[in-house]
């Protein structure tokens, strides 16, 4: 089908995004996405793709009705600042695409709010419901009944158990584990490799097996 997705970001997330819609395409005869190009504020190109403008041409781009959009900025540690910018670009909700590679398994019941990005091999459970422009990198996996807020980050390899609460723009880094009924707040993190066993609140870092609090995220 062929519908233009531009990316919101650089080679990090937003190549892995591209990736996926490639491998999409070439592996799996899946044609319903295209990358159009990306938007960045620094780069002329990313991965290849054209930068069709700055997060200030956002507007100009909406006004192109075969554009979709996939978030793809996320700075794990620094997600107050990632917020800010996602609410200045002011992207419509039924403007994002929602991009799933072709092997990962996403159960029926499950629901992905647009903007939602799952990668390679990842897995999310029965009931689960992942929040607007929430990414999941390859090998991650989301339990049944976890409900997870907008705009997070779910690293390589990491492990979300089932009845998990998590807020806005949180993240669960590479290779960390999270066990079943705990809660992660907004704008929190469970560093890598942790075992997080209790609730992490609002704006903490916790790290380690069990993961206890290191530090507040950058309010920068
Ligand atoms: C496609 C993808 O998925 S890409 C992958 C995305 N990246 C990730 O998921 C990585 C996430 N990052 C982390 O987990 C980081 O370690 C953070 C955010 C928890 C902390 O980062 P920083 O604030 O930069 O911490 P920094 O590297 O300065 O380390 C400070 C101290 O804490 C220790 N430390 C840092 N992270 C951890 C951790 N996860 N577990 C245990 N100790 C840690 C460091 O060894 C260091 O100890 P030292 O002072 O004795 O030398």
């Amino acid at each position: 089908m062929n519908k233009k997705v531009i990316i919101i970001g650089g080679e990090g997330n937003g190549g892995v995004i591209a990736a996926c819609i490639e491998d999409n395409r070439k592996r799996f005869g899946d044609l319903e996405w295209e990358v159009a190009g990306f938007v960045n504020d620094y780069e002329t190109q990313v991965c290849g793709y054209p930068v069709l403008g700055g997060t200030d041409d956002v507007q100009e781009l909406l006004k192109n009705p075969d554009y979709h959009f996939m978030w793809g900025i996320h700075m794990i540690g620094r997600n107050i600042l990632t917020e800010k910018t996602f609410r200045k670009v002011n992207i419509p909700r039924e403007r994002f695409a929602t991009i799933v590679h072709k092997t990962a398994f996403v159960a029926d019941s499950a629901v992905l709010e647009p903007g939602v990005f799952v990668m390679s091999n990842c897995y999310v459970g029965a009931q689960a419901r992942l929040g607007q422009c929430s990414l999941m990198m390859a090998n991650s996996l989301v339990g049944h009944n976890t409900t997870v807020g907008p705009l997070c980050h779910f690293s390589v390899g990491s492990i979300t158990s089932s009845y998990i609460t998590i807020g806005l723009c949180s993240d669960v880094t590479l290779g960390a584990k999270v066990i079943e009924k705990v809660k992660i707040g907004d704008f929190a993190v469970a560093g890598a490799g942790s075992l997080v066993t209790h609730n992490i609140p609002d704006y903490e870092i916790h790290v380690g097996t069990p993961a206890k609090f290191m530090k507040r995220v950058r309010e920068d």
